[in-house]
């Protein structure tokens, strides 16, 4: 299951003008599902909804005030695991404003284990 380019604005990094001023931050996800129960079954409750993980991402960064994008991906990282009892992630944030001369900088992680 993957969920790419989840767009979301909030207050990261360490000078004193990112503070106050939002900045955009570009999410993408691969979690690990097996899909076969909700494919078998096309119930949801079977299925990892990426709508609800989608909108709990979103609402973490919104209300998060980290300084490094690393603090964040990491808190990212271990919400998803830990509230949909997804097994690993591999995780990408994006901070495409940072580096006006790059299209875009970021971190790359893979958490957890694939059975
Ligand atoms: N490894 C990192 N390097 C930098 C970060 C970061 O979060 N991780 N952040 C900044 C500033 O906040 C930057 O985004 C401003 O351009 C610099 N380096």
């Amino acid at each position: 299951m993957y969920i790419r380019g989840l767009e979301v604005e909030t207050i990261i990094g360490i000078y004193d003008w990112e503070r106050v001023t939002p900045q955009r931050l570009v999410v993408d996800l691969e979690m690990a599902w097996d899909i076969s129960d909700a494919a078998r079954s096309e119930d949801i409750d079977a299925a990892l909804n990426y709508k609800s993980v989608s909108d709990r991402l979103i609402e973490h960064i919104e209300a998060s005030r980290c300084q490094l994008i690393e603090t964040l991906a990491e808190q990212l990282a271990q919400l998803v695991m830990s509230e949909f009892s997804v097994p690993w992630v591999c995780l990408e944030l994006n901070k495409p404003g940072a580096v006006p001369a790059a299209r875009t900088v970021g971190v790359r992680i893979e958490r957890g284990s694939l059975a």
